[in-house]
């Protein structure tokens, strides 16, 4: 997953996307980027690392133009570390287009050959954005003819997008001197929100704003209009006319549930259905199980592990009627460490930004809740703390159901031997992390949990039942991932 924003406004970009990148920052933290459209002239400022440290003044002076769009990258393809593959990516024809992308291109084999065998376009890092730009841009290529620049030969290229790529996208593409494009994969996968407000200059146009999480609109303003649809793309014009259809033939919605298990601010809403209420729900849904499978009678108290899991921990205390404690203190300035690259760096950082407060584990029965067990990164080290601090017995329980299989949707758990859960059953792996007790939450019970109340009928679930939405992704293309993974 990464963070997008794209807006064109009337009144320089600059530090509107800066502000909405901020808001962004849990969605990725390897490398960000701004471009600005100041006519037909870019600007663009991409680097390695964080928003805070990545900008500096005199980057952001250089930002000119009332059109931009922004990027925090967590790297899924190429290598976090490669600042070449830092988003937005740019051509320069047709046009001059810059784009920037949250998902993982699955068909990356044969778009590469293409590209390069066909399309005769030259490809310079192994980011899979570069490959949805370079699509882009040779089918925008082949529907324009004259210097004109007609909207529907835009929705033209992306329907032609959507033929030639697999996977998950969600994009957005400033077009030099025209204006701004966004569009989403045929299953809308990743999210993507649409807002607007008037222009402060009285000139009574509209500004508009497209961006990964709903949160980002509210805090500047802005009415949300609604979702982009799947396989819809949208096209704002510089002087704020909007026009928007759809470009595939059979879209349907199957929205990435791990958005609402971990990755989204809960007080972002996806789809129609707000991440905390969800997170709430399957609080609910996992105390059930959990009454269900574990003796609750002696268990002391239930804890969070901040920060993802606090509405979940929450409704189990509640439901199961044991008080609610926060043992674990965070240490803020340590971020999140599922999307850091690298095992090493994950490992050291839990130890850094946890700590087990000993009053609160003394000779208690502890029932600890997590979003989510992937690796067991977090978990082996937090059931170890736990007994440091002199807790008598640790349950643990996940309001995600185990994460079998690899992730191919955007997400960086791509081989099947990095999961703890991976070809092990629950008590094995309660084994591996040290606990007494270990409970997951029901795949049905996710589902309706996430759904229950909103107009979503299905959700991507690969990660935790390995049916991946796409059709695509066969065991010759895991073990290809797996092979050529990320460090
Ligand atoms: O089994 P693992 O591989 O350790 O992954 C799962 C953990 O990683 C995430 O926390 P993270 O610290 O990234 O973010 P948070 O502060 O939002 O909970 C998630 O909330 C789990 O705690
Ligand atoms: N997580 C994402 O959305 C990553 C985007 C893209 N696949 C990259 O690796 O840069
Ligand atoms: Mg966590």
């Amino acid at each position: 997953m990464c963070g997008i924003v794209g807006l064109v406004a009337h009144e320089p970009a600059n530090q509107l996307v800066y502000d909405a990148l901020l808001l962004l920052q849990h969605r990725g933290q390897d490398s960000t980027g701004i471009a600005t459209a100041e006519g037909s002239i870019f600007h663009s400022h991409k680097t390695r690392g964080q928003v805070r440290e990545a900008f500096r003044t005199r980057d952001m002076r250089a930002l000119l133009g009332n059109m931009g769009l922004g990027h925090v990258r967590y790297a899924t393809k190429g290598a976090a570390s490669n600042e070449q593959e830092a988003q937005p990516f740019y051509v320069n024809a047709p046009y001059g287009i810059t784009l920037i992308h949250n998902g993982n291109l699955t068909n990356t084999r044969e778009l590469t050959s293409e590209l390069f065998h066909i399309d005769r376009r030259h490809l310079n890092t192994n980011s899979d954005t570069e490959l949805l730009v370079n699509v882009l841009a040779h089918e925008l290529q082949e529907q324009v003819n004259g210097h004109e620049l007609d909207p529907e030969q835009v929705f033209a290229a992306v329907t032609r997008v959507h033929d030639r790529v697999q996977g998950s996208y969600a994009a957005i593409a400033m077009i030099a001197g025209h204006g701004l494009l966004a569009f989403r994969d045929p299953f809308g996968i990743r999210p993507l929100i649409m807002g607007r407000r008037p222009a402060e200059n009285g000139s009574g146009r509209m500004e508009w704003i497209v961006a990964s999480e709903s949160l980002v609109l509210e805090s500047a303003g802005y009415e949300i209009v609604r979702d982009i649809a799947p396989g819809e793309a949208v096209f704002i014009a510089l002087d704020g006319e909007m026009v928007s259809k759809q470009c595939h033939a059979a879209p349907r919605l199957v929205p990435c549930s791990f958005e609402y298990v971990y990755l989204a601010r809960p007080d972002s809403v996806m789809n129609g259905i707000s991440v905390y209420d969800a997170r709430l729900r399957l609080g609910n849904r996992l105390a059930d199980t959990i009454a269900k499978y574990a003796p609750t009678g002696d268990i002391d108290v239930v804890m969070p592990i901040p920060d993802s899991s606090r509405p979940a921990a929450s409704q189990v205390a509640q439901k199961l009627g044991i008080e609610y404690r926060e043992g674990f203190y965070k240490n803020r300035y340590v971020g999140r460490t599922f999307i850091m690259p690298g095992q090493a760096e994950r490992k050291r950082s839990v130890r850094q930004k946890l700590n087990a407060m000993g009053t609160e584990f003394k000779g208690k029965n502890i029932l600890i809740v997590d979003d989510s067990i992937v690796r067991g990164t977090t978990s082996r080290e937090i059931v170890e703390m736990a007994r440091a601090a002199g807790a008598n017995k640790v349950t643990f329980t996940s309001a995600a159901p185990p994460v079998r299989f690899p992730h191919v949707y955007g997400i960086n758990m791509p081989t099947r031997q990095e999961l703890i859960a991976h070809d092990r059953k629950i008590p094995e792996i309660a084994q591996v992390l040290g606990a007494d007790h270990l409970i997951y939450q029901e795949v049905e019970d996710m589902r309706s949990a996430i759904t229950e109340g909103s107009s979503v009928t299905d959700l991507e679930m690969s990660c935790f039942t390995g049916d991946y939405v796409t059709g695509d992704v066969s065991p010759e293309y895991l073990s290809w991932v797996e092979a050529t993974q990320l460090s």
